[in-house]
C-alpha cells in the first residue's frame, strides 16, 4: 500500500510561475524611480483581469499550515485574476496545476521568500491560500462581479507537499 505522491516544494520564481502567473517583486534595478528619486517603482507587472466585474481589494487573514502539507482541494476563477500580496514578512506555500481537459493536471509547489507575493492568472488551478506563519494576513486583490467565479476539484489521490531538501 504506497501512501499519497509526494511533490517538493521549489523556490518560487517569475519563470517557474510564468504559465500560471506573475510574481509581484521588488528586485533588481526598478522601472522607474519616482518621489524626488526615494523610491523605486515597478511598474505595472502583473496581468490582471476582471471580466464583467470589476478589481476588489480584501483582506485574508488565514490560519497557517505546516509542511508537510496534504493537497486535497485545488481550485481555479475563470473570470478574473487572484492577487496575494502578504502584508507579513513571511514565506507562505503557492500550489498550483496545469489545466488537463478541465481537471487540474499534476500540482507544483513553490515557497515563496520574503517580499515577493503571486497573481494567478484567470483560470489558474490552485491550491487555497496557504501561509505557513502566524499571521496570515494578506491583501487579495480579486474580481468582484456577477456569476459563479469559483470552480472547485477535489482530489480523488491526495498529493503530500513537501520542503525541498
Ligand atoms: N475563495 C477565496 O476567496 N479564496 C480562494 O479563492 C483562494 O484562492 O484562497
Ligand atoms: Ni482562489
Amino acid at each position: 500500500m504506497t501512501g499519497p505522491a509526494r511533490i517538493a516544494a521549489q523556490p518560487l520564481t517569475a519563470a517557474a510561475f510564468a504559465p500560471f502567473g506573475d510574481v509581484l517583486e521588488a528586485k533588481g534595478p526598478p522601472d522607474r524611480l519616482i518621489n524626488q528619486g526615494l523610491c523605486g517603482r515597478f511598474h505595472d507587472r502583473a496581468r490582471l483581469s476582471f471580466a464583467d466585474g470589476r478589481a476588489g481589494i480584501s483582506l485574508f487573514r488565514a490560519e497557517p499550515r505546516t509542511l508537510p502539507y496534504t493537497l486535497d482541494l485545488l481550485e481555479r476563477h475563470p473570470l478574473g485574476s487572484q492577487a496575494f500580496l502578504p502584508m507579513t514578512e513571511y514565506p507562505f506555500l503557492v500550489t498550483v496545476a496545469p489545466d488537463a481537459d478541465g481537471r487540474p493536471g499534476t500540482p507544483l509547489a513553490f515557497l515563496t521568500t520574503p517580499g515577493q507575493g503571486i497573481n494567478l492568472h484567470a483560470g489558474t488551478w490552485h491550491g487555497v491560500l496557504t501561509p505557513l506563519h502566524a499571521p496570515g494576513l494578506f491583501a487579495v486583490v480579486d474580481r468582484i462581479g456577477p456569476g459563479d467565479n469559483l470552480e472547485e476539484h477535489f482530489l480523488a489521490k491526495p498529493v503530500m507537499i513537501t520542503h525541498q531538501f
